[in-house]
């Protein structure tokens, strides 16, 4: 009777479980814990997360001999030194590009924004698997937040980065889109981090959706949105469009990782439905208002938040 009585409690506790349970679910590692510290010998400690992780480091195919990763904080710290370097070779590069005429500047400041962001969280993985990475990754964004601030309040003049990320050439606008971007970066690794879809989805609207909208729309915007005439159905329809494939993209890069594990049907309706109301927010009149870099990634927060 006893038994009976435990099995229907169990069975009911795992009925509810499983109404409750998400539909992002868990991260994967949560189930298979890691061990981010290898043994001298090779890889016998280390779970198959782990082994994916350092492969992806060391540019590895799989079933290759991989060389020991030492400790999580030398990990980290040469991840960080990638993308803090990667950072800096971007900028230049594109400023390089708007100097010799090859793309206009307009044109180099939204490849910024789309690339600099996605190559952002594509480096996630090379990061270790200590609860600490996220603290090095917040590196890269904070050393630009502050070139961001000195340079935008013209403390040290730097006619490159402003050429390569403003619009009109002015310092000053250094301390609007293109610092509000880097913070939402920040907020977002140090709170979500590679965990969550959450995060990798808002930024994915940030950086590709918000990012194709202005390149489409300048080109291809004849029609404008009723309710705002600075914005046409060229530039929105791209930016639900490039920001649900982004998302997806991006979510089946870190879920491929083992970061979390998805239900496919379910996401792609989530993100669809995600994306629609980032396009909403992007194409609303916002003249001195709310940027679209602080508004697209906070209310995606908001809305995936909300809908789990
Ligand atoms: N849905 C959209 C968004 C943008 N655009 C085009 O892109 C230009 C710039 O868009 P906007 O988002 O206002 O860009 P910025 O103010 O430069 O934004 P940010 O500083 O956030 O990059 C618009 O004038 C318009 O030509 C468009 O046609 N349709
Ligand atoms: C022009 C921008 C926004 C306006 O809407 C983007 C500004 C980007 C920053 C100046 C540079 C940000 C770099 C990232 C923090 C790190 C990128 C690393 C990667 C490996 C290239």
């Amino acid at each position: 009777m006893a038994a009976v009585a435990a099995a229907t409690t169990t069975a009911a506790a795992n009925l509810k479980l499983s109404l409750l349970r998400p539909h992002f679910c868990p991260p994967r590692h949560a189930f298979y814990p890691t061990t981010p510290y290898l043994n001298m010998h090779g890889t016998r400690n280390a779970s198959t997360f782990v082994q994916k992780q350092r492969r992806l480091l060391l540019l590895l195919p799989p079933r290759a001999f991989t060389l020991d990763v030492p400790g999580p904080f030398l990990q980290d710290a040469g991840a960080t030194i990638i993308v803090v370097g990667g950072a800096y070779g971007l900028v230049a590069g594109f400023d390089y590009l708007t100097q010799r005429q090859i793309i206009e500047q307009n044109l180099s400041r939204k490849l910024v924004h789309i690339l600099s962001g996605l190559l952002y969280m594509g480096c996630w993985p090379i990061f270790s698997t200590s609860t600490d990475a996220r603290y090095f990754a917040v590196i890269a964004p904070l050393l630009n937040c502050t070139r961001l601030l000195v340079h935008g309040l013209s403390l040290v003049p730097n006619e490159d980065l402003i050429k390569s990320v403003t619009r009109e050439g002015k310092p000053e606008e250094l301390l609007r889109g293109p610092l509000y971007y880097v913070l939402m970066l920040i907020l977002s690794s140090l709170l979500f981090w590679r965990d969550s879809p959450i995060g990798v989805v808002s930024l994915s609207m940030m950086c590709g959706g918000d990012g194709i909208a202005d390149i489409m729309g300048r080109r291809f915007g004849l029609h404008k949105i009723p309710y705002n005439k600075q914005k046409s159905w060229a530039g929105s329809i791209s930016m639900f469009l490039v920001g649900f494939l982004v998302s997806v993209g991006m979510l089946y890069y870190f879920s491929k990782l083992g970061y979390f594990e998805l239900d496919w049907l379910k996401t792609m309706e989530r993100v669809a439905m995600v994306a629609i109301v980032a396009t909403l927010v992007e194409s609303l009149p916002t003249k001195g208002g709310l940027d679209d870099n602080i508004s697209v990634p906070l209310v995606t927060f908001v809305f995936v938040q909300w809908r789990s």
